[in-house]
């Protein structure tokens, strides 16, 4: 498209924001708003250069009545890079010391904000930041800054055994170690033989000792080894918070990705979770993070692990800002605890989009529940785990819901078919309505 037809693309964005945002005296009530919110989509996945599905997916991220506008700096911050963020080596340096020989080489640079206290911004540097003599020496590592809030949340203790599930190149091992100063034990696990080398560089490079890598698939945990302090999932996703690094997420994910990275995403939670020690006299704690702002990536992850694991419940993170996860999306309801949950965004926080979410878990031992579609309330947080599992089989059961529901509906009077699977349908949707022959 050439830059004439963008322009009156962009006009149109324009003008359909303001009648949107003023719909009653602006807008034309026979087209009607969802109309216009349709034009909008599709205008904004041709100025962005999105596909209209991840188009579609990120824009309703943001709620009804702010939807337009706020959509529209989300997305124009993925047009702009991030400013580059050093994390100090705490093992080798202190941060003070650290940017005064940046400084001295040219670079101008200032603390990431109160949050951190050894993060660095980087404004410009007349040298590459990848490759001073401070960087090769491991004083520092170059980090996004919201990278280090997972390593936060999680909060890893001297002494403790710490799993990171999905863990190359490294950037939250090394921190975590630098946090326990190289005590205790590490198990740095990625699936991905390739990326493992780079984990095992940045593990030399900064000087860590407390780190045993390995490379087993996370499913596999705890098989492979459980009784954890703590475990950070940093899962893999579909980086629709880093776009501005990476614009080919706009056009190459598409809605088949979306259901096998979430697919995935659940069973390493679960096995994140199986895989630590609720008995921890330390901890107990899982991280599960993202570097994505989909909600299938991580509300809906999360909101299934409360439901397959109720031995675990959602707790602060410690992180002192952030929005909330939400507890609602798009006709969906998930668990109120999701509040607790902290989404981050380019255009609030001017950092790479991302998810961090931290569990407690509570008790070993659990009651597995096949209500899948009923949200889980506050009550199920008590520990009530039992020592022994039960089993449901949800195919099984399914016989048991249809002879009750054949037996309610004999008892209002309507004749039951055999086998007659629409009937069945309509009949689970006359008795979900209420409606009765009465
Ligand atoms: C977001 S990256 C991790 C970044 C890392 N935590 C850091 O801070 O440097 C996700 C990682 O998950 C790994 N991965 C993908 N599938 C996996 C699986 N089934 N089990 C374990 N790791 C997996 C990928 O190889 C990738 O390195």
């Amino acid at each position: 498209m050439d830059t004439q037809d963008l322009q009156v693309v962009q006009q149109r964005i324009q003008e359909t924001i303001e009648v949107l945002n003023d719909f009653n005296k602006l807008g034309d009530k026979e087209r009607g708003r969802s109309s216009y919110v349709e034009q909008l989509i599709k205008d904004m996945a041709i100025y962005y250069g999105y596909s209209e599905f991840l188009l579609e997916k990120l824009f309703y991220l943001f709620s009804v009545s702010e939807v337009a506008y706020k959509a529209v700096e989300f997305f124009e911050s993925n047009e702009i890079s991030r400013p580059i963020t050093i994390r100090t080596n705490t093992l080798r340096t202190r941060r003070r010391d650290l940017a005064q020989s940046l400084i001295n080489k040219g670079t101008t640079l200032e603390p990431i904000g109160k949050w951190t206290k050894v993060g660095l911004t980087v404004f410009d540097s007349s040298v590459p930041i990848g490759a001073t003599p401070e960087y090769l020496a491991g004083h520092y590592m170059l980090q996004s800054a919201s990278s280090f809030l997972p390593v936060m949340a999680l909060a890893p203790q001297e002494n403790e055994k710490i799993l990171d599930m999905a863990a190359a190149p490294g950037g939250k091992t090394t921190y975590m170690a630098a946090l326990m100063k190289n005590t205790g034990l590490i198990f740095a696990n990625d699936a991905n033989k390739e990326r493992i080398k780079s984990l095992v560089s940045n593990i030399h490079r900064l000087g860590v000792k407390n780190t045993v890598v390995c490379n087993y698939d996370g499913r596999e945990f705890p098989t492979v080894m459980g009784g954890f302090d703590r475990v950070l999932l940093d899962a893999p996703c579909s980086g629709t918070g880093v776009i501005s690094k990476d614009p080919s997420v706009k056009i190459n994910k598409t809605y088949k990705d979306f259901i096998l990275l979430s697919h995935l995403q659940k069973e390493l939670i679960l096995s994140a979770i199986d895989s630590v020690d609720a008995k921890s006299s330390t901890g107990g704690y899982i991280v599960y993070s993202t570097c994505s702002v989909t909600v299938d990536e991580n509300e809906d992850v999360v909101n299934y692990a409360l439901k397959k694991r109720p031995n675990v419940k959602l707790v602060q993170t410690g992180l002192d800002f952030g929005q909330e996860g939400f507890t609602k999306y798009r006709g969906k309801i998930f668990h109120p605890s999701l509040k607790l949950t902290r989404r981050y965004y380019p255009h609030v926080h001017n950092m790479d989009g991302f998810f961090v979410s931290k569990f407690k878990k509570f008790s070993n031992h659990y009651t597995r529940t096949n209500k899948d579609d009923i949200i889980v309330d506050n009550d199920n947080f008590e520990d009530n785990s039992s020592q022994n599992d039960i089993h449901f089989n949800d195919e099984e059961d399914q016989k048991y819901i249809e002879a009750s529901l054949n037996k309610s509906l004999k008892r209002k009077g309507f004749k039951i078919q055999k086998d007659n699977s629409k009937s069945q349908e309509s009949k689970k949707q006359r008795l979900k309505a209420g409606v009765s022959n009465n």
